[in-house]
C-alpha cells in the first residue's frame, strides 16, 4: 500500500506550534495552570508535541476510547480507560488527533461536563469539514475533505500512526 501526503511534517510542526501559542495567550489571563486530556490513541503524537509549545503548567490526564472499525464507525465509543484525578475547577482543553464525525468528543464532552470543570475546550490537529457536528473547537489544526486519513497518531486497522506526515492510502 502507498501513502499519498495531505499533510507534510514541517507543515504540522508550524501548526501546532502556532496552536500551542494561541492556547497560551488564550488561557494566560484566565489561569496559569490547566488539565491537558489526551484521547489515547490516536492524540498521542499531536498530544506530545503540543504541550511543549504552551507556556502554562500542563497537568497530563489521560482517556482511552475508542470506535472505528477499519474505516467504519461503529458508532458506539468504548472507553477502556479514564480520567485518573478529578476535574473540578479546573480548566481542562481535550486535544483531539481528528474529528469526523463527532460522535467521540461528544460523549466525551458529556462525561467531563459532570465533574463540573471551570471550562471544557477543544483542540485537534484535524477537522472533517463534511459533517455538522455542532462541537465549538477553539484550537483547530487542519480542516480537510472527507477521505479516511493517516499518519501522526492517526490509524487505519493500528498501523501507520507512527509517519510524521498525514496522508490517505492509495
Ligand atoms: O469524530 P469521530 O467520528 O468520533 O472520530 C474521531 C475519533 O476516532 C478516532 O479514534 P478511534 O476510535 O479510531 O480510536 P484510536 O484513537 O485508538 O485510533 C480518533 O482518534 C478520534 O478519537
Ligand atoms: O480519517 C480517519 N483516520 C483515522 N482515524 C479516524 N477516526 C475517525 N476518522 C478517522
Amino acid at each position: 500500500m502507498a501513502i499519498h501526503v495531505l499533510i507534510e511534517e514541517d507543515k504540522i510542526q508550524k501548526k501546532v506550534r502556532e496552536i500551542g501559542k494561541n492556547i497560551t495567550d488564550y488561557y494566560k489571563d484566565k489561569t496559569d495552570e490547566i488539565i491537558a486530556v489526551c484521547v489515547l490513541k490516536g492524540s498521542v503524537n499531536y498530544f506530545s508535541d503540543l504541550v511543549k509549545n504552551i507556556d502554562l503548567d500542563v497537568i497530563y490526564n489521560f482517556i482511552q476510547v475508542s470506535s472505528y472499525s477499519g474505516e467504519i464507525t461503529t458508532g458506539v465509543v468504548k472507553v477502556k480507560s479514564w480520567l485518573d484525578e478529578p476535574l473540578e475547577n479546573k480548566h481542562v482543553l481535550i486535544v483531539e488527533d481528528i474529528i469526523d464525525t463527532g460522535n467521540t468528543l461528544k460523549y466525551i464532552i458529556k462525561y467531563l461536563q459532570r465533574q463540573n470543570p471551570l471550562s471544557i475546550e477543544v483542540t485537534s490537529i484535524v477537522v472533517k469539514k463534511a459533517h455538522e457536528h455542532g462541537i465549538d473547537v477553539k484550537f483547530p489544526g487542519f480542516s480537510i475533505e472527507d477521505k479516511f486519513v493517516v499518519g501522526y497518531g492517526l490509524d487505519y486497522e493500528e498501523k501507520y500512526r507512527n509517519l510524521p506526515y498525514i496522508g490517505y492510502i492509495i
